[in-house]
């Protein structure tokens, strides 16, 4: 088994009393990128600095490479951690060239340095701004260069912290793909905090889902997305629709048919959560509406509240019949009804969740 770059072992810290890191375990491994994501104020930055060893715990352990770096009793001092830090407010050094910026972290033979400087200004593409200060470049320009810098030194770990956010959109999805090349291409284990799911599913080979304090659920963004740990972890990454039930013999009753609903005693109340693209729409028929089908099941009518366009795709809104409650579809393509016209819809049955209410 691999040794993990970076591993974390129940951290916890507090501040003033308040636990704002509880029991926080992870790890990253070699040429991995591992996504903190959660809302603002859950503790992922706190995590961060207590590995960059700006903070420390109240009780944990972090090992790099399977060496303790702190714990109760042993901390190592930051600057001999191995990792590297990239956080939104990267400020360059203004009076240093673009050469000088990158070199900064550098000790040891001047031309193994100016070797590895040109190494990766080349990788970051920068290469022709060499000679250039920080405020002759875009805001992308010296987010390259701040990649550089923090990669110079060969760090074991990268600690990024919302490292994009500074740029606008069309922009940020550029940097983003070509940092995660070059990460990738020096094969050191990312660890990034971001509130963006977006950018978590775009950035990580794992995501870490953490609420207040806690690490709630990780794995691959395709598996924390299609197999979310409760209703906040699903609706953390879309919109989603609930549809509140209560099971009576391990089966759900619903305007959509019935739902299985092993393991959940008799007269608990559930959620069954389907994200907006998961919804079917079809006509109405002069009130007939569709036959049902066992993938699909029943369907229910609704009445259109409001329709979107969004782009890519169009946004719906239904009033549903059975009990007035707002259900939203999300249709791949231009759909726009009028208010008021009455569809039918129908829930794909294998992609709705079902879980205990809150
Ligand atoms: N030095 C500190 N003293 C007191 N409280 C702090 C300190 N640092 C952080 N906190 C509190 O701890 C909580 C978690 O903060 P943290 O910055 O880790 O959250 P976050 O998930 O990174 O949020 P954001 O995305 O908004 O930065 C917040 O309520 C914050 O106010």
């Amino acid at each position: 088994m691999t040794t993990p770059r970076l591993e974390i072992r129940n951290l916890r810290k507090a501040f003033a009393g308040r636990e704002v890191v509880s029991d926080v375990s992870l790890s990253v491994l070699p040429g991995q990128v591992t996504c903190l994501l959660g809302p603002s104020g859950c503790g992922k930055s706190t995590t961060l600095r207590i590995i960059a060893g700006v903070e420390s715990q109240d009780s944990g352990s972090i090992h790099v490479d399977g060496q303790l770096v702190c714990d109760g009793l042993v901390s190592i001092p930051p600057e001999s951690r191995s990792i590297g830090l990239m956080f939104q407010d990267f400020a360059l050094f203004p009076h240093l060239s673009v050469t000088q910026n990158v070199a900064f972290g550098l000790h040891g033979a001047k031309k193994a340095n100016t070797d590895r400087v040109s190494e990766l200004l080349a990788k970051v593409g920068m290469s022709r701004h060499a000679d250039a200060y920080p405020h002759e470049l875009s805001g992308g320009e010296q987010q390259r260069v701040a990649l550089a810098r923090a990669l110079a030194p060969k760090p074991r770990i990268m600690l990024m912290d919302e490292p994009f956010s500074g740029l606008d959109d069309r922009l940020r999805d550029d940097i983003r793909d070509e940092t995660l090349e070059v990460l990738k291409e020096e094969g050191t284990a990312v660890l990034l905090v971001t509130h963006e799911p977006g950018e978590a599913m775009r950035m990580a080979d794992e995501i870490a889902l953490m609420r207040g304090g806690v690490v709630v659920q990780r794995g691959a963004p395709y598996n924390i997305y299609n197999a979310p740990a409760d209703r906040e972890a699903a609706g953390f990454f879309s919109d989603i629709n609930v549809i509140p039930s209560e099971v009576q013999g391990a089966l759900i009753d619903t305007p959509f048919g019935q739902f299985l609903a092993p393991g959940f005693p008799d007269g608990s109340a559930v959620d069954i959560v389907i994200r907006p693209q998961h919804l079917k729409i079809d006509f109405d028929r002069g009130g007939r509406g569709p036959n049902p089908t066992p993938a699909e099941g029943t369907a229910a009518r609704g009445i259109v509240r409001r329709a979107r366009f969004m782009g890519a795709e169009s946004l719906v809104e239904f009033v549903m019949d059975y009990d007035g409650s707002v259900l939203k579809a999300q249709i791949p393509s231009v759909f726009l009804p009028n208010p008021g016209t009455p569809l039918w819809i129908m829930i794909r049955r294998d992609r709705c969740f079902v879980f205990p209410r809150n």
